[in-house]
């Protein structure tokens, strides 16, 4: 039996018979299980995509051929054919291997993805660059049934359905999921596109031609000519000038090859669609797909168990309980969800208000404006977001809320660093990003409570308002039941001391307080990046000689700037040192081991306090 060990590039996968390729597959989904099931990470997706990946690499002419996965979520299994397979024990921890494609980590992974619905415009712009080139190479994006959601996807098949002369294929990995069941009426056409027996029949059209082999342009014909014999009428992907085949069983790997030969052999503007199940091969998450979806370490022989301990709780659960509480108390409140309804915290509200919650499927830009066009009409809507996703809505959220003063709550989960994700999903520019604008409120609280507390606040403030918090827990502060407020752009100081003055923006407080306490400086909770506390600013500056700016964001243009930008309007003389995340990516790792390296830990904080300001220390040394 050929070796799943043995292949270490796909060539050597395409060596191998048809026949041997069922066995590879089997070993491949059981070390794919093996090995998430150590370092955590997306399972679901992977187990699903596991026959497609064997078929793409056998048919294709990988790296010469272009393969981008969207998401990339779901591209563990090439990672082990393309040479990675004995670094997925590393796999989205410091120093190891991302959990998504990334263009340096291997010539395999043409394209870095891991915010959804890219796929189709990099490959369009790949086939466009060979076409020009006069290069014949395959380009094929996989797109998921949830990434085909996103507006960014249609604009790239309405681009690519007129563009001459392109090889690129597009294969819609359909799961009938996205990380919770899928919404809209996408999802409905497709699950039509499967109905009526279609589907059935359709998945015999590879198995029946491999038995007669006929020559590749008859059988490319027939293939072609036998499903779409079956579609009646068009559908949407061939009004758009796609060639659709399909939808055929995305398990089947008899299936899957020769209809992949066929595609490679037409050319041009090929969509594929292909079903698979996510979690396939692994009974438990076949169930429970959303559990399973990207889970952390556990033991694949009992499944994920339940934590026997209460565990502390996360900011993504304060977040949670606040919007229950307050759609209880204020009628008006609508919660909208850009397709995380689990990552932030939102499966309760969807229970408990059914008709007042709104997953919008993978749309940012859409749920942005969708909240603006609630407001005006006297809604209060409250957009539950990953901080890193609300860059693509940068624009909806200037043009369509702010500029029109409307009033919207903006609920930013992963500020900051997140942690495996890495850098394609930290939440590193939203303070940067969000206090140029104007009308809007940022909030930034230091712990679980204060992040109820700016939460209600912001939420009652009459306009755009954003309150950012981290992944994960904080200090472990007790949360208070109330929705009371705190007055907005009022700042909290948290501890007198001497010449030194600590302006902590975010959970980085803790760590800021630690340091205070060793250097005897002042601790100051800001809450606000905007509006600022100028009057405590003056204040302080009267009685201290040095100001330290905190912040788990980007210091270029971040909270610290904010406080730079007041001083030099006042000509306020003081020195500023500005402690935040530097000017370059992040990669993956584990969240405090990435802040204690960044400097941004109690003893980081005190070392470099003690450095920038080393004259003053040493003054203070001489004069005692
Ligand atoms: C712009 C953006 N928004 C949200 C996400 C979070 N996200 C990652 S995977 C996913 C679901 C994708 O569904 P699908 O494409 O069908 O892939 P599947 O998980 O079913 O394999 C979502 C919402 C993202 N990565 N990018
Ligand atoms: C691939 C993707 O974008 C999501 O699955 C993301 O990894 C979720 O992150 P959290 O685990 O922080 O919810
Ligand atoms: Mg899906």
């Amino acid at each position: 039996m050929a070796s799943l060990e043995n292949i270490k590039t796909p060539a050597d996968l395409r060596k191998l018979d048809r026949s041997e390729l069922d066995g590879i597959a089997t070993q491949l989904r059981e070390f794919v299980l093996q090995s998430v099931s150590r370092t955590g990470g997306h399972l679901s997706s992977n187990l699903g995509t596991v026959e497609l990946t064997i078929a793409l690499h056998y048919v294709f002419n990988t790296p010469d051929d272009r393969i981008v996965w969207d998401v990339g979520h779901q591209s563990y299994p090439h990672k082990i054919l393309t040479g990675r397979r004995e670094q997925m024990s590393t796999l989205r921890q410091q120093g190891g291997i991302s959990g998504f494609p990334r263009r340096c980590e291997s010539e395999y992974d043409a394209f870095g993805t891991a915010h959804s619905s890219t796929s189709i415009s990099a490959v369009l712009g790949m086939a466009v660059a060979s076409r020009n080139a006069k290069r014949d190479r395959q380009h094929i994006a996989v797109i998921g049934d949830g990434a085909m959601t996103a507006g960014m996807a249609f604009e790239a098949l309405n681009n690519a359905g007129v563009t001459p002369g392109v090889n690129m294929l597009v294969i819609l990995n359909d799961n009938d999921m996205s990380i919770s069941p899928p919404v809209g009426a996408l999802n409905r056409y497709l699950a039509r596109l499967m109905s009526g027996g279609f589907y059935a029949a359709a998945k015999n059209v590879g198995r029946a031609v491999l038995q007669h082999v006929p020559p590749m342009l008859e059988f490319a014909r027939r293939v072609e000519g036998h499903a779409k014999g079956l579609m009646s009428p068009a559908t949407l992907f061939e009004e758009l000038g796609f060639n659709y085949v399909g939808p055929i069983d995305g398990h089947d790997l008899d299936a899957l090859i020769p209809t992949l030969e066929n595609l490679k052999a037409l050319g041009g503007a090929q969509f594929l669609h292909v079903v698979t199940r996510k979690g396939q091969g692994y009974k438990l998450a076949e169930a429970d797909p959303v559990l399973y979806h990207g889970p952390g370490k556990f033991d694949p022989s009992v499944g994920i168990q339940k934590p026997k301990a209460p565990t502390k709780q996360t900011f993504t659960q304060v977040f949670g309980r606040w919007l229950c509480d307050m759609a209880q108390s204020d009628a008006r409140l609508v919660g909208i969800t850009p397709a995380m309804r689990e990552g932030s915290g939102m499966v309760e509200f969807e229970q408990r208000f059914p008709a007042r919650y709104f997953d919008v499927g993978i749309a940012e830009q859409h749920a942005v404006t969708f909240a603006a066009g609630l407001a005006c009409e006297g809604q209060k809507p409250v957009v539950a977001i990953y901080s890193t996703f609300l860059q693509r809505a940068y624009d909806q959220l200037i043009h369509d809320v702010a500029l029109q003063d409307l009033d919207v709550t903006f609920a930013l989960d992963r500020a900051g660093i997140v942690g495996a994700d890495g850098a394609t999903h930290a939440g590193n520019y939203d303070i940067a990003y969000l206090r140029c604008i104007p009308n809007m409120v940022v909030a930034t609280p230091s712990d679980e409570n204060e992040a109820r507390l700016l939460l209600s606040t912001c939420y009652q403030h009459p306009g755009p308002a954003s309150v950012r918090y981290p992944r994960g827990s904080g200090s472990g502060a007790t949360v208070s039941e109330g929705l009371d407020t705190v007055p907005l752009g009022k700042a909290v100081v948290r501890r007198q001391g001497g010449r030194i003055a600590i302006l902590a923006f975010g959970t980085l407080a803790v760590a800021a307080g630690k340091a205070a306490d060793a250097l005897d400086a002042t601790l100051v909770d800001m809450r606000f990046v905007k509006p600022l506390d100028e009057a405590l600013l003056r204040e302080l500056s009267q009685s201290h000689q040095a100001f330290v700016t905190v912040e788990e964001g980007a210091v270029m243009g971040g909270a610290g700037s904010a406080v730079l930008e007041f001083f030099s309007r006042e000509r306020i003389d003081r020195p500023v040192l500005q402690l935040g995340l530097p000017d370059r990516f992040i990669d993956h790792g584990e969240q405090a081991a990435i802040l204690a390296g960044l400097g941004l830990d109690a003893e980081g904080m005190q070392a470099s306090i003690r450095a920038h300001f080393a004259e003053m220390f040493n003054n203070e040394r001489a004069g005692s």
